[in-house]
């Protein structure tokens, strides 16, 4: 079956806001007084803002009212939005736009499939918007990855079947989504280095190019 599609991931993939949420979720922690480092943080790629909560709380010794828990995750969003502002063009990750260029001249159609709410914020200010046929984001879905939702919603909006479709991601949870909508997947990034459910591992985004067409 041949790839018709690509569907990115944004965090961590197009852009290098996975370390933005690491910073924000970081300064959330410490002013909590909870222990939160890099391994924990590579847990949160891919899973929605409360179940990142969650898992920082893991290592809290108190409890906190679902109340507690809204602000908390407001108060990040806030200290992440902040770091938002500072995003450019020129942050989108090294070859993004040279693969998407390669898709619209073989005519693979070219999606988003990100958990986050903050996507289509951070498409604008990395000036991507307009080059992508469909988004599917954190505001349409009722479950995040490792759930497939937010990748059959992409599909679905490009009227493309699933199998001919190729995830990129850089979260275990992304890949383990990508194979249960039965889509193909290329891992990036530091999960490159774990036992993933991924078809391909790309050391540069460009390398798509030979997975895709040869
Ligand atoms: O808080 P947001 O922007 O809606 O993001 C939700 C999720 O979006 C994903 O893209 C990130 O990998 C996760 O770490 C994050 O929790
Ligand atoms: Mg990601």
């Amino acid at each position: 079956m041949s790839i018709l599609a690509v569907i990115f991931d944004l965090d961590g993939v197009l852009v290098h806001t996975d370390q933005y949420h690491y910073q924000a979720w970081k300064r959330m922690a410490d002013e909590e007084g909870i222990v939160f480092d890099e391994s924990a943080g590579d847990r949160l790629r891919g899973i929605s803002r409360m179940e990142s909560l969650e898992v920082i709380l893991e290592k809290s010794s108190r409890t906190y009212t679902s109340e507690e828990k809204e602000a908390l995750a407001a108060k990040k969003n806030g200290y992440y939005r902040e770091l938002l502002e500072q995003l450019t063009p020129a942050d989108a990750a090294p070859g993004s736009h040279e693969i998407i260029a390669a898709c619209k001249l073989q005519g693979t159609k070219v999606a988003i499939g990100s958990s986050s709410r903050n996507t289509p914020v951070i498409l604008e200010r990395l000036g991507l918007t307009h080059l992508f046929e469909a988004v599917a984001d954190g505001n349409e879905i009722d479950n995040s990855k490792p759930d497939p939702e937010v990748f059959l919603l992409a599909a679905k909006k490009l009227a493309i079947d699933p199998e001919c479709c190729i995830v990129v991601e850089d979260a275990e949870a992304g890949l383990v989504a990508a194979k249960r909508a039965g889509m193909k997947s290329a891992a990036i990034g530091t999960v490159i280095n774990s036992p993933a459910a991924a078809d391909y591992r790309l050391h540069r985004l460009e390398e798509l190019t030979a997975v895709i067409w040869g």
